[in-house]
């Protein structure tokens, strides 16, 4: 297997495209512009699977101040994600009010808003997250969101990793290395290049502390259209290969630079960059491949190891409204501003936060 470089050439499709200009995808106020003329031709737009609308609601006053999407696979993970997001950044809702699911009549997906964050479950598998993209970029346009950032907080099983490691992923190949999304549209193969914002990795893995009890990597991530045969576990319904054949797949990931396998990071990583959207992909390993297939771990410590994807967002989204004076300096729960000199290094280098 070849990694192939993902151009536009390697992916041989016109749609696949290198650099996406600035002024495609953005008015000049920083607000997103999509890049599908018949959506400003309709009278309203239908975001069916989110149970909301450009018609029905007033997006601009219920979306209009986000700045990160946060999205990951189950509701009870992204309702957990903004109860924690809410303490840590000091968020008070309205006396009386609590924390509501805002698409729970979608029946599909949940959604929380915390002030700026937005949390958001994806369901499994690119199909699933892909429908949640479409309709969360176009809501992003109707409400006229500034420069929005997007962060996915997931699982994953870790190549040569422990349990509980956390990949930041870097790129993201299908189950051939390629370094595309292939979907098919009309009836031909079109072709979108995974990118994730290089920027962002950086700021990220900077923010890991030293002090966590547990690991912050980067690397390739593979995303797989399956959670059996596609990661070549011998434990599902069926299995047409040896354990030898297993072994020598999941090795020669390892050496192509792939650190963990998960099921979103093609579909996620080429639409935001298709939609200009800055991105990165954030997940917890819940095994080591290379030394099993079956997810052992108990429930408590999966439970524990879910949470430090979203530990690592919470510390950047909370930094960040702290360079914007959004929020204290002194902060507010349980992230405490540890090392204000190692974030400051980090901002020099990176100069980010714009
Ligand atoms: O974000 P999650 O934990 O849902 O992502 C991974 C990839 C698949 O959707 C799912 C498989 O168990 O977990
Ligand atoms: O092995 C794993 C674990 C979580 N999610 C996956 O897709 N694969």
């Amino acid at each position: 297997m070849q990694c192939s470089t993902g151009n536009s050439q390697s992916c041989g499709n016109s749609n696949s495209e290198e650099n996406i200009k600035d002024d495609e995808v953005r008015y000049p106020d920083g607000s997103v512009k999509l890049r599908n003329p018949n959506i400003e031709l309709m009278d309203q737009d239908i975001l069916y699977h989110l149970a909301l609308g450009s018609g029905s609601h007033d997006l601009v006053e219920m979306f209009g101040d986000v700045k990160f999407v946060c999205m990951g696979g189950t509701p009870k993970r992204m309702e957990n994600f903004a109860h924690f997001m809410m303490k840590e950044i000091g968020h008070k809702l309205p006396t009386g009010t609590q924390l509501m699911d805002i698409c729970q009549y979608s029946y599909r997906y949940s959604m929380y808003k915390v002030g700026p964050i937005l949390s958001v479950s994806h369901g499994m598998g690119g199909p699933s997250i892909g429908i949640l993209l479409h309709e969360i970029i176009k809501l992003m346009y109707h409400a006229k969101c500034k420069d929005p950032i997007f962060f996915r907080i997931g699982t994953c099983g870790g190549i040569g990793l422990d349990g509980g490691t956390v990949v930041i992923s870097e790129d993201a190949v299908d189950g051939m290395l390629n370094r595309y999304y292939q979907v098919p549209i009309l009836g031909r193969i079109v072709k979108r290049p995974t990118r994730f914002d290089k920027k962002l990795i950086k700021e990220l893995k900077a923010l890991a502390d030293p002090e966590d009890p547990y690991d912050t990597v980067t690397g390739t991530t593979m995303c797989a259209d399956d959670f059996y045969e596609g990661q070549g576990r011998l434990d599902g319904a069926f299995c047409d290969y040896t354990e030898t054949e297993k072994m020598q797949f999941l090795e020669s990931l390892s050496a192509n630079g792939v650190r963990n396998i998960e099921m979103e990071a093609t579909v996620f990583s080429a639409l935001t960059n298709q939609a200009g959207i800055k991105a990165a992909d954030i997940c917890v390993t819940l095994l080591d491949r290379l030394k099993g297939d079956q997810v052992m771990a108990p429930k408590e410590v999966l439970n524990e190891w879910q949470v430090r994807p979203q530990i690592l967002v919470g510390r950047y989204i909370k930094r960040y409204l702290q360079m914007k004076g959004r929020i204290s300096l002194d902060g507010h729960g349980s992230i405490a501003v540890k090392s204000p000199r190692r974030f400051k290094l980090v901002q020099q280098e990176s100069q980010t936060f714009d």
